[in-house]
């Protein structure tokens, strides 16, 4: 059984994130709680099960599957997935906090993991620990440099905040030093995270002085963020889920670490493929993708939705 990913406005789904893990070692502010609970490991699709869901994904058509969480460098079977995925795909991407990327970087790139979004949301250790609630950034830093020493595809991410605000052109500086591009991405009400803080992305181009920022066409990783050079040629991407949506373009679905699929970042609703998975039933997981295929809504509505779960347990 093989059908286009088309769905019915048309867009081409073919990107699958996948969330191996809720859990964290960090609790940023803009992400879940500092007292959070999570899934049972019971709950969790097994290794096998993976194997099983990642060919699957595969077969009917999907190009990419970048690997998030929660933190997935905290899964005790990381490498083998890794290596199941960069198999299966001819390459593997993963979104981390890099608390562990000193550590893991080179049996990763080993395994198959070539590109990797780290999260940076301080340069300064204080506002780190701060805003990701007891983060070590010197860890994190070490971690970007081995991942970009072994030939890594390295990009940061950084949720724009009050707290980084004044710190962002220091943050395009650090990337610059480091010959990689940063995007600043627009907080999203998560959970009781409401969004008084908000700051939209176009304040950031101001105190990057818009005009020194040149618009760039790329397809760089396929995700949502559009793209500028600046005049020193350093990549600065822009991920406006509140401000600018790109829900036209959208190319993917999120697939959870207790198998439901998620036809949309900005909602609850689901399709739960764990029961298929785990009893190996090909074509009811199969027809499981595309009912989440087209259940994608046009566009969200991300500044009143009701979502009480965060980012970590849809597979942000
Ligand atoms: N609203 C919304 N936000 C998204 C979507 N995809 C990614 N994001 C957000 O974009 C931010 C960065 O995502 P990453 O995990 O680094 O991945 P990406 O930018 O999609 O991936 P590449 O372009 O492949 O590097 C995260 O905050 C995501 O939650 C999406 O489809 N919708
Ligand atoms: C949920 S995390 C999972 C991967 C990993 N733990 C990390 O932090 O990179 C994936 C991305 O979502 C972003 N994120 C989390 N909460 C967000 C929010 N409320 N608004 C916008 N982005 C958010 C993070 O900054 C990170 O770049
Ligand atoms: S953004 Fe990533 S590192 Fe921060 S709490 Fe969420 S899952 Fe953890
Ligand atoms: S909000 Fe939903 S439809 Fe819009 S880009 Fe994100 S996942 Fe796609």
């Amino acid at each position: 059984m093989k059908r286009e990913l088309k769905d019915e406005f048309g867009r081409n789904i073919s990107y699958l994130r996948f969330s191996i893990t809720d859990r964290c070692n960090f609790r940023c502010f803009y992400c879940m709680p500092e007292s959070t609970s999570f899934l049972p490991e019971s709950e969790l699709l097994t290794l096998d099960d993976i194997r099983f869901a990642v060919q699957i994904f595969k077969e009917i058509g999907f190009k990419k599957l970048r690997l998030t969480g929660g933190e997935p460098t905290l899964r005790s079977d990381l490498l083998e997935i890794v290596s199941i995925v960069s198999k299966t795909f001819g390459s593997c991407a993963m979104t981390t906090n890099g608390s562990k990327l000193k550590e893991l970087a080179f049996e990763l790139y080993s395994a198959g993991l070539r590109e990797v979004n780290v999260s940076l949301d301080s340069i300064d250790s204080e506002t780190f620990f701060w805003i990701t609630r007891g983060g070590k950034l010197k860890e994190v830093l070490e971690g970007i440099d081995k991942a970009i020493s072994i030939g890594m595809k390295v990009k940061l991410n950084t949720v724009i905040t009050q707290e980084n605000f004044s710190e962002i052109p220091e943050l395009v500086q650090y990337a610059a030093k480091l010959g990689i591009p940063i995007r600043f991405i627009e907080k999203m009400p998560i959970g009781k995270n409401n969004n008084r803080h908000f700051i939209p992305h176009k304040k950031v181009l101001e105190l990057l002085h818009e005009n020194d920022l040149i618009p760039i066409e790329t397809r760089m990783g396929n995700g949502p963020a559009r793209y500028y050079k600046t005049s020193r040629g350093t990549v600065v991407g822009f991920i406006t889920a509140i401000t600018h949506n790109f829900c036209n373009s959208c190319n993917r679905l999120r697939f959870s670490a207790d198998g439901k699929l998620f036809p949309c970042l900005a909602y609850d609703y689901h399709v739960s493929l764990k029961g298929a998975i785990k009893s190996r039933r090909s074509d009811e997981v199969k027809r499981n993708i595309y009912n989440a295929i087209s259940l994608k809504p046009l566009r969200h509505e991300l500044l009143n939705r009701t979502q009480s779960n965060g980012m970590n347990r849809m597979g942000g």
